[in-house]
């Protein structure tokens, strides 16, 4: 078996309303989330952002513990509306002061950054103007995107415009569970379109000033038919087409996959297919978040990909009830260099949602999640030693954090945070993960 890179990229993730809290503080403006984990009935226990991790005031704290995990890179996102507080105007030099920080202290520990400039946070001022159903969305998020290069481009080398999209248009779109909470197929169509919109314009604008490398971190997720029946396979055809070339043909190929029209019927906004051609702003890397497959079978009455996902009697589960099979992400990483050529991957995410014990003595023993994060990065492995250009590996995530519509129910951090006195304690799988980078991922 191929070992990692020396160059390789060992890191954690995370997203800014997951664990900075201060949501308003030095004159940050709202966003969705704040406004929608305010509605009653939206997040479990009606938990918000508002303290999260406290990450905010604590970051130096969080990156001394990045340092003695080992981690040579960290991927976190920038609060959009903490910089341009009503989305499209006025800079607050003080929120983007917390990032200007945040990544010198991160350099000065030899942690390589990895911004994301939209992990779903879009400044409630923005959605009060239509949000993403604005065709004018794709330009006021290119706007912030151009205040960032300008301040972070002299010191941040990984850039991702999006994180998940897909996840952005169908949760907050048509199901409705993320916010900002609308319901309808066509709008999740016309706001998944002027997403990729937004990614594009934001490229195009890297282009012009940026000197490093630019990409976008995409939901991908292995389609399995759950039984060898035609209607099954395809079924698992046709979601495939909806999660993950909805998305990935229009980025990378300059068009929509011929059968998403079919998928969404009249509630395709017809103008999209002339404008796809301006989505495919070429990218230097693809991010990859990986978590399970789906299996699938087949559901006339499902919309729009009319299929309905199933689980295996004897399949192992996180806790979030999904599926652990780590050989769809080798399989996904091959599927992706045959389908789209030779492009450098980073694994962005990927991680586990465990019932881990309480603290004692120190200690959180969550041995499920450190078998996780070994199985998946032998599947990375034998990935890279089957050719894909893998660089990098983000576990996610480096904290417990707001887990969104799950609140604090729901634990995925190598370290935990008790979010009554925000103490931080390194679970085992931390210990696990740091040996591991100790070791250059040896002996796995
Ligand atoms: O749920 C765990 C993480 C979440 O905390 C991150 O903010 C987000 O980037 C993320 N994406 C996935 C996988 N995609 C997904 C699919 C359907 C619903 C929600 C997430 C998992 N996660």
């Amino acid at each position: 078996m191929i070992g990692f890179p020396t160059s390789f990229l060992w890191g954690a993730a995370t997203s800014a309303y997951q664990i900075e809290g201060s949501p308003l503080a030095d004159g940050a403006g709202a966003s969705i989330w704040h406004r929608f984990s305010r509605e009653p009935g939206r997040v479990v226990g009606g938990a918000t952002g508002d303290s999260a991790c406290d990450h905010y005031r604590r970051y130096r704290e969080d990156i001394a513990l990045m340092a003695w995990l080992g981690i040579n890179a960290y991927r976190f996102s920038v609060a959009w509306a903490r910089v341009v507080p009503d989305g499209n105007g006025t800079l607050n030099p003080k929120g983007l002061g917390f990032y200007d920080r945040l990544v010198d202290a991160l350099l000065a520990q030899g942690i390589e950054p990895m911004l994301t400039l939209y992990h779903w946070d879009l400044p409630a001022a923005l959605e009060d103007r239509g949000g993403w159903l604005n065709p004018d969305s794709a330009k006021w998020f290119g706007d912030y995107a151009q205040v960032l290069f300008q301040a972070l481009d002299d010191r941040v080398r990984l850039w991702l415009t999006l994180n998940e999209p897909w996840v952005s248009a169908v949760l907050g779109y048509l199901t409705g569970t993320h916010a900002p909470g609308r319901r309808g197929l066509r709008e999740a169509a016309l706001a998944a379109h002027h997403l990729l919109l937004a990614h594009a314009e934001a490229v195009t604008a890297y282009r012009a000033v940026g000197r490093h490398r630019i990409g976008i971190a995409l939901n991908l997720e292995p389609q399995y038919a759950a039984s060898a029946q035609a209607e099954d396979v395809e079924a698992a055809a046709r979601r495939h087409i909806y999660v993950n070339r909805w998305f990935l043909d229009p980025i990378l190929l300059g068009r929509y996959p011929a059968e998403i029209p079919q998928l969404f019927g009249a509630d395709w906004p017809r103008r999209a297919l002339q404008r796809a051609g301006l989505i495919r702003a070429p990218i230097d890397f693809l991010g990859v978040n990986y978590y399970s497959r789906a299996l699938v079978v087949d559901d006339p009455s499902g919309r729009p990909a009319r299929g309905r996902l199933v689980k295996r009697r004897d399949a192992q589960l996180t806790a979030m009830g999904w599926e652990i099979f780590p050989q769809g992400l080798t399989e996904m990483l091959l599927w992706i260099r045959r389908e789209y050529g030779e492009l450098p991957v980073y694994i962005t995410e990927n991680g586990a949602a465990c019932n881990d014990p309480l603290p004692e003595r120190g200690r959180v023993l969550d041995p499920g999640r450190a078998r996780f994060l070994g199985r998946h990065l032998i599947a990375a492995q034998e990935a890279l030693g089957r050719g894909v250009d893998l660089r990098g590996y983000f576990a996610w995530s480096l904290l417990d954090n707001f887990e969104w519509a799950y609140g604090y129910s729901k634990r995925f951090g190598l370290i935990h945070v008790d979010f009554a006195t925000q103490r931080r304690t390194p679970k085992m799988s931390a210990r696990f993960y740091r040996n591991l980078i100790c070791r250059g991922g040896a002996n796995l």
